[in-house]
């Protein structure tokens, strides 16, 4: 199928269906939040828009890449996330790639946000709605992060529905730059194992999709069995 893997800078158009990628660490982020109890994610553009939409709407939380910083609730970090309760939350999320390629193609009429942890519910989703060719935003160094590559061409070859071996996909992102320095510890907001907990096969049993709810884009979790008949729609433009 003629799949497009872009650069954020390269979006130029409105895609008709866009999964965007950040295994480092923004979707792995979200993914395990969703499991940690959060309702919704809430994009946001800027951190100072991040802190504003926590402060005027009670009960949110607000996360953000780089150093814990004052008024943020938690850092993009998949290790430091996983003993958290965040039963019933919404939870504002801004990162440096993820949430930017999420919101740039925002008014697509379907969005999925991806990465290893839900490689196959987003896949299957995508079959379910027979979703065709498909714009995968390769959020990471303009393009070219092998870690967002090698995921998006994982999720597409499994969209073909036969068996697909996992192992050359999760070298590629292992031996990648952003993996390097996570592992080394070069990344605020971190935890030791966040680079494996990126790096793990279909942890979750849903995909992740983004939509326009009143003047936000919201991030909620769509269970996918593995038989699923169900469908999300798409919205018309
Ligand atoms: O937190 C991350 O891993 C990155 C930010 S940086 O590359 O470490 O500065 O953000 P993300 O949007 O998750 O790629
Ligand atoms: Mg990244």
């Amino acid at each position: 199928m003629d799949h497009r893997f872009v650069g954020i800078p390269e979006l130029t158009d409105i895609p008709r269906v866009a999964v965007v990628i950040d295994v480092m660490r923004a979707f792995t982020v979200a993914a395990w939040a969703f499991s940690r109890g959060v309702e919704r994610i809430v994009l946001a553009s800027t951190e100072s828009e991040a802190l504003a939409l926590k402060e005027s709407h009670s009960g949110w939380l607000a996360l953000k890449d780089g150093a814990p910083a004052a008024g943020f609730d938690a850092v993009n970090s998949p290790g430091l996330l996983r003993s958290r309760d965040f039963a019933g939350r919404t939870l504002v999320q801004k990162t440096t790639a993820g949430t930017v390629g999420a919101l740039a193609v925002a008014d697509a009429p379907l969005v999925l946000c991806a990465s290893f942890v839900v490689a196959g519910p987003t896949a299957r989703l995508l079959r379910t709605e027979d979703a065709g060719p498909v714009t995968f935003v390769v959020t990471g160094e303009g393009g070219r992060a092998e870690e967002d590559l090698a995921c998006a061409e994982y999720i597409a070859q499994r969209m073909t529905g036969g068996d697909v071996e996992a192992a050359p996909y999760l070298h590629r992102a292992r031996t990648s730059s952003a993996a390097a320095d996570l592992a080394a510890g070069l990344r605020s907001g971190y935890h030791p194992d966040d680079a494996e907990l990126c790096l793990e096969i279909d942890t979750f049993p849903f995909a992740m999709v983004a939509r326009q709810e009143d003047s936000f884009t919201v991030l909620r979790p769509v269970a996918v069995p593995w038989t699923s008949g169900a469908r999300v729609g798409r919205r018309s433009r």
